[in-house]
């Protein structure tokens, strides 16, 4: 096959990957079979292999890549990655709202609910569009780098969708309950020690050295916060969340923006009853300020935003199944 042949189809073949992607991660509804889709990424490694000229950085072939390492280096933050105060009634997030109101002075306050993913934190850091480090939270200002394991992670994009100079995000990475509930399944046959839930088997596998284990954890990363952007002007969290979208990332859909507060704690009891039904754990929501003028007005405590809270739901009793009860009989 000629250059200008092999140009055309990896770029037809980057283009087709990239639909399907789409497709499996963020609408949930697969449009290929694993096998079809695998046979696409391995033409493309194979065209790339033979013409390493037509390799790209944003190229589904970069995801899995290096050896495993000896271990991970230190990334300090540009920002502090902040934490989140908790709220566990509807009193507390009455007075949550009447702090934040008094603090902008008694203007309309609008904020957006969002779900508190049951994963661990994950910050990206973008330069000229191209992913450069993906780290953990750590303790906040110094993270673990985790870059090769993050890149296995098709909804990370090794590549913005617009040009912008520096952008930096957190999100939470996380895996969905299928995935755990089939990955212990596997543990248990090898005789290997089960993880207890869902946020302990993302965090195992983020810690992997070898980046093909991570590659195989099935992991997904929910982007819900803009830490620093040079580039662009965003006046509220809802256009954030579109503009993250826009580039490329996983975006939660299910988010609610109201400035009533009876709107926003039936939407939380709603979701409360309804978690069980989500393809992912959740423990709880988070209520942030929508309007970013008024974030910085608010501004934040040495550990926390006061413009946003955490409402945690009640921990779940461990719901004895039958069937232990019947073993125990
Ligand atoms: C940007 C802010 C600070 C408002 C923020 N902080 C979050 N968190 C901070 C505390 N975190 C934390 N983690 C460990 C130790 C202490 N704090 C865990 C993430 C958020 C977590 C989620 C989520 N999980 O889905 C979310 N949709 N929005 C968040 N927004």
């Amino acid at each position: 096959m000629k250059l200008e042949e092999a140009k055309k189809r990896v770029h037809a073949l980057k283009e087709e990957i990239q639909v399907h992607n789409r497709a499996y991660y963020e609408l949930d509804r697969p449009t290929i079979s694993d096998a079809e889709y695998d046979l696409l990424v391995r033409e493309l490694v194979a065209l790339e292999t033979a013409f390493p000229e037509l390799v790209t950085p944003d190229s589904p072939s970069q995801r899995v890549g290096g050896k495993p390492l000896e271990g991970f280096k230190a990334v300090r933050h540009r920002e502090p990655l902040l934490s989140l105060g908790n709220a566990f009634s509807g009193e507390d997030l009455l007075s949550f709202h009447h702090r934040v109101t008094q603090a902008v002075g008694g203007d309309k306050v609008e904020y957006v609910v969002e779900f508190k993913i049951d994963g661990l934190t994950v910050a990206l850091s973008y330069q000229n569009s191209l992913l450069v480090t993906g780290a953990t939270r750590g303790d906040g200002e110094v993270g673990e780098d985790i870059t090769q394991n993050l890149k296995t992670i098709a909804t990370v994009p090794l590549q913005l969708n617009s040009p912008v100079a520096v952008l930096e995000v957190r999100g939470e990475a996380f895996m969905p309950k299928k995935a755990f509930l089939r990955l212990n399944e596997d543990r248990e046959e090898a005789g290997a020690p089960v993880f207890a839930n869902p946020r302990n088997a993302a965090a195992g596998s983020l810690r992997q050295l070898d980046p093909k284990v991570a590659a195989s954890r099935q992991l997904q990363v929910f982007v819900y916060d803009i830490l620093y952007l040079d580039g662009a002007s965003i006046d509220t969290h809802g256009e954030a969340l579109k503009y993250l979208e826009q580039q490329g990332f996983l975006v939660n859909q299910e988010r609610f923006c109201s400035g009533d507060m009876e709107q926003v704690i039936s939407y939380i009891r709603h979701w409360s009853e309804k978690r069980h039904e989500l393809p992912y754990e959740i423990d709880g929501m988070v209520l942030k300020v929508n309007d970013l003028s008024q974030r910085r007005e608010l501004g934040a405590t040495s550990k926390a935003p006061r413009w946003a809270i955490a409402y945690k739901f009640p921990a779940e009793q461990a719901r004895t199944r039958v069937t232990d009860i019947m073993v125990r009989v």
